[in-house]
């Protein structure tokens, strides 16, 4: 309920300290989407997504997040459609989640808080050649968000979920391969929001065409767990410290709109 989620946000602090201004920061991540107002887009295309098992390569803990990363050096796993006009190409994904069940996501739809969030990565190959220089760029990133919801196990996620303990550090890098990114995308990707923003970690720039999913995904509530075991500090420091709330705090829509694919 509402009242829980400004309980909830008051008690959070977010995960590192915010830098005090963004250069020309009007279209920052993330955003609460207020569904009654985002703007139906009948001219949005189908999503095509087509990803290859064998483009998965490492996974590791950079003390933010894990992430789960691909060979991006050709187009064998990439986005089209939807809002974007270029095709682009998935590098990573990584997640978001909160240190209890009742938050963790970055955005939120009518103020509604998931516990986790994942983020399918891809930079624009049409217009430039590494992730590096997209970055930068205004039409560089599209970011595909997904909500997660505590229920039934996740048969996809476990082979993720069993590759954590062995990157329970940050800088710890562990050989992952031949996994299916698809697995983890929602059964209906017909229904999305979409709205321009940025990154949610350093370095914010604001190079992302997110696409939000309707739907969410189920995991259960051990294998969110084992998301939790994870450290945001290395082997060598002192204090270890939990990886959990590694979410950014929302910010201001600055007039944007958020248009939705379905009516
Ligand atoms: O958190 S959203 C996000 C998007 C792109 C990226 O390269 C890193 C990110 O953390
Ligand atoms: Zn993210």
């Amino acid at each position: 309920t509402a009242s829980s989620s400004r309980f909830v946000l008051s008690r959070v602090h977010p995960m590192w300290q915010e830098p005090l201004a963004i250069p020309g920061g009007d279209r920052q991540s993330p955003i609460n989407i207020t569904m009654r107002k985002s703007i139906y887009d009948p001219h949005l295309q189908p999503l095509s997504i087509r990803y290859d098992p064998r483009t998965c390569q490492q996974i590791w803990n950079n003390g933010y997040s894990f992430l789960v990363e691909f060979d991006d050096t050709t187009d064998k796993s990439t986005l089209r459609g939807g809002p974007l006009e270029d095709q682009y190409r998935l590098c990573q994904f990584h997640f978001h989640w909160g240190e209890s069940n009742a938050w963790g996501s970055e955005h939120t739809v009518d103020r509604c808080l998931y516990p986790a969030e994942l983020h399918l990565v891809h930079w624009n190959s049409e217009k430039y050649s590494l992730f590096e220089e997209a970055v930068m760029e205004e039409n560089g990133l599209a970011v595909i968000g997904i909500f997660l919801k505590v229920g039934k196990r996740h048969d996809g996620l476990q082979k993720l979920v069993d590759a954590l303990p062995a990157i329970r550090h940050k800088d710890s890098v562990v050989e992952f391969t031949r996994f299916d990114p698809g697995c983890l995308l929602p059964s209906n990707t017909d229904n999305y929001w979409t709205y321009a923003g940025s990154l949610t970690t350093p370095p914010l720039t604001e190079a992302v065409t997110w696409i939000i999913m309707k739907q969410h995904i189920e995991v259960s509530h051990d294998q969110l767990a084992v998301f939790r075991s994870l450290l945001f500090t290395s082997a060598e420091e002192e204090a270890q410290k939990s990886m959990v709330n590694n979410f950014r705090c929302q910010q201001p829509l600055r007039g944007r709109t958020v248009r939705s694919s379905f009516s």
